[in-house]
């Protein structure tokens, strides 16, 4: 089949298997390239493992310190007609490259959030791997299903207190248009801490310490965003930032549970990149197109694997973290410096339909959009006839 990208909106529903096994080998080179990290993690559970900053964890965790990894996600295998997901594809190139590398790896394809996937897992980590000493829990879903009552809660975007106006890049038409986001309800906010809030990652910890399969030391991450002025209003400071609150309250629940093993829990706050969750917020994009012009022009800019390689060695392995007043890993500092920050707003404020890809980097976040789903990769052949069907063996 012949695989060219079809873009509904701000997602892309088919994937190139060759350009997502290109970007996965990139970042595996990458990280290659930074060599080995000391004192890194040996047996790694990382739960959101196959697109955006889970598999930049995992890539990590198993070449720039060696560990066994067990993967978890939520993704489409592809068949003769269709294309898999994109995330899909990355899993199988990481696990041809881990075969490859002699790096012991497994796929665990289903919902996270059920007791079943947690009961599974644990099966894996006893029979295979030897206690974990690592968890990354890196999941981002607009819907979970509470697993004891078995209610379906869906997360919102919007913004909290009262309705925001913005400006707002349609990425598909190219047009700038106010848009006005109206405030979410309780039952809303509510709903979007049930997803995305921290019950689950402890629902995680609780179920691998009673299974007693977690090295005393282990530690624990979750990775959430706070940005500054211009997302604040629909990020920061609305449902999604006060999901993201509770993953402090949840950090700090699961290492006092948990003190007898010695379990740190910690809230990694990373950068604005482009993945599959990001592109999905309104504002972001257009964000993001200012903030990549000013970061690539002061020689800052990063994306997911570039932060991964810090947090493990600046933070999670290092013995002085850069951590901040409630105890959270920072990574996203260059983005949040003053300097870019300004440049940013300042961007913000030009911008218009008529000089968006010439002031801003709108090209730039264009082509990270259409590279999540292996398109426009250097070296690939978009005409080259590739079979969608692509094989990846998974725990039953
Ligand atoms: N993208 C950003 O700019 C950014 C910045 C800072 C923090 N974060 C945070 O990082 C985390 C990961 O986000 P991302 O941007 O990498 O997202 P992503 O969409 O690239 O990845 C989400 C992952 O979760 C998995 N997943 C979703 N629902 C699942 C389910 N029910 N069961 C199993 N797996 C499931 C997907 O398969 C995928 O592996 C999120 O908590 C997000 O808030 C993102």
């Amino acid at each position: 089949m012949i695989i060219k990208p079809k873009v509904r909106g701000f997602i892309c529903t088919n994937a190139h298997p060759k350009g997502c096994a290109a970007n996965v080998q990139a970042q595996i080179e990458y990280t290659q390239a930074q060599g080995k990290i000391e004192n890194g993690p040996k047996n790694v559970l990382v739960v959101g493992a196959s697109t955006g900053y889970g598999l930049a964890s995992r890539i990590v965790a198993a070449f720039g310190c060696g560990a066994k990894t067990l993967g978890l996600f939520f993704e489409k295998p592809g068949t003769e007609r269709k294309t898999g997901t994109a995330g899909f594809y990355n899993v199988a190139a990481f696990q041809q490259a881990a075969e490859k590398a002699g790096l012991w790896s497994k796929n665990m394809n289903g919902d996270a959030f059920s007791h079943e996937a947690k009961s599974k897992a644990i099966d894996v980590i006893k029979a295979e791997m030897g206690k974990i000493d690592l968890v990354v829990y890196s999941l981002a879903s607009p819907r979970r299903q509470d697993p004891d009552s078995g209610e379906v809660y869906s997360s919102v975007l919007k913004p909290v207190g009262q309705a925001y106006t913005s400006k707002n890049l349609n990425t598909d038409t190219l047009k700038i248009t106010e848009t006005t986001l109206d405030a979410a309800s309780d039952e809303e906010i509510a709903q979007t801490i049930k997803v995305m809030g921290g019950e689950d990652w402890e629902l995680w910890m609780n179920a691998l310490a009673e299974a007693d399969v977690l090295a005393e030391g282990c530690k624990t991450v979750a990775y959430t965003y706070l940005g500054e002025k211009i997302t604040w209003p629909i990020y920061g400071k609305a449902t999604i930032g006060k999901a993201k609150e509770d993953l402090d309250r949840a950090a700090t629940a699961i290492a006092s549970a948990h003190s007898e093993k010695n379990i740190s829990a910690n809230v990694a706050v990373l950068k604005a990149v482009v993945t599959q969750a990001s592109s999905a917020i309104p504002i972001m994009p257009l964000y993001l197109s200012a903030l990549f012009k000013v970061m690539k022009a002061n020689g800052t800019q990063e994306g997911c694997i570039e932060q991964l390689n810090r947090l493990f060695t600046e933070c999670l392995y290092s013995d002085s973290p850069r951590l901040d007043d409630a105890n959270r890993f920072r990574v996203d500092e260059k983005e949040l410096s003053p300097e870019v920050q300004a440049g940013v707003e300042a961007l913000w404020g030009e911008i218009t339909e008529e000089n968006l890809l010439e002031i801003s980097d709108f090209k730039g976040y264009q082509q990270e959009f259409l590279g999540l789903f292996g398109f426009g990769v250097d070296g690939v052949d978009y005409e080259e006839d590739v079979d969608p069907n692509v094989a990846l063996a998974l725990v039953e």
